[in-house]
């Protein structure tokens, strides 16, 4: 009984529970990933590079009596905004979500680029990787912990062209569920393709 008590709270992860938000929290995590487009954008003159600061700190001053610990953040809880509301997230929107498998949708921004116009490589194990705990969820197995992740880069990520990522359980032995995703363009071409080992986290593992 003491292992089931402490489940949620000490062992594996806990239970994933929705948030409800104001509908300014959308607009408020859009407005910052676009202030991280332009971060890694701007070549900014003194006067405006100044007057950004000024901003930027007025803006952390009004943010950070707010911090909460984690699970009480709304962000990354909020399932019908672009990265469930995470700014870590890539900014793509789930659009089917059953034991067949999830799929979503999106585009890699200015953020995003590694080089030559081309989403960073890194990027990509986040995109499955997320893709991956949804759709292990999705299947209906419990949270659990990637213990590898491959990736085939195919061809170039291109930023800002609507993209398709979607993935499914390929077989579940005892605590290990093995998955597989696609990354295509919109005309259906292969960009990547990434397989990953989840494995269930036992009672008491953290
Ligand atoms: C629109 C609707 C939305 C709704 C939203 C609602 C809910 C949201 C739900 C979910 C949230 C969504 C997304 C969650 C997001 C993403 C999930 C990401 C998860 C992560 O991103 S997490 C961070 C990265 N991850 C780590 O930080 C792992 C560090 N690591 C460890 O924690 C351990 O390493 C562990 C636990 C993996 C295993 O450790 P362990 O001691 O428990 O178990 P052990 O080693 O015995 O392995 C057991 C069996 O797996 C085999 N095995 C293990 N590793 C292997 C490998 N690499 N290659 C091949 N086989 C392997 C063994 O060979 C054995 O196999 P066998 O049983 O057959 O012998």
């Amino acid at each position: 009984m003491a292992v089931d008590e402490h489940y949620n709270e000490h062992g594996g992860f806990p239970k994933f529970e929705t948030a409800k938000v104001e509908p300014e929290y959308g607009e408020l995590i859009e407005a910052l990933r676009r202030v991280q487009d332009l971060a890694v954008s701007v070549d900014m003159p003194a006067d405006a590079l100044k007057a950004a600061l000024a901003q930027t700190q007025q803006l952390v001053a009004t943010m950070e009596p707010h911090v909460v610990p984690e699970r009480k953040t709304p962000a990354g809880r909020v399932p019908r905004l672009p990265g469930r509301g995470s700014l870590l997230m890539l900014p793509w929107t789930v659009e089917k979500f059953d034991a067949d498998g999830v799929r979503s949708r999106g585009v890699f921004r200015r953020f995003h680029l590694g080089g030559n116009g081309a989403a960073h490589g890194g990027t990509l194990p986040l995109l499955f990787d997320d893709l991956f705990g949804l759709t292990q969820h999705a299947y209906g197995r419990p949270i659990s912990r990637t213990a590898y992740l491959h990736v085939n880069y195919r061809k170039i990520t291109p930023l800002n062209q609507p993209l398709v990522v979607e993935g499914h359980v390929d077989k579940v032995e005892g605590r290990k569920t093995f998955i597989s995703a696609t990354l295509k363009n919109e005309d259906g071409e292969l960009i990547a393709d990434s397989d990953a080992l989840m494995v269930q986290l036992l009672p008491g593992q953290q």
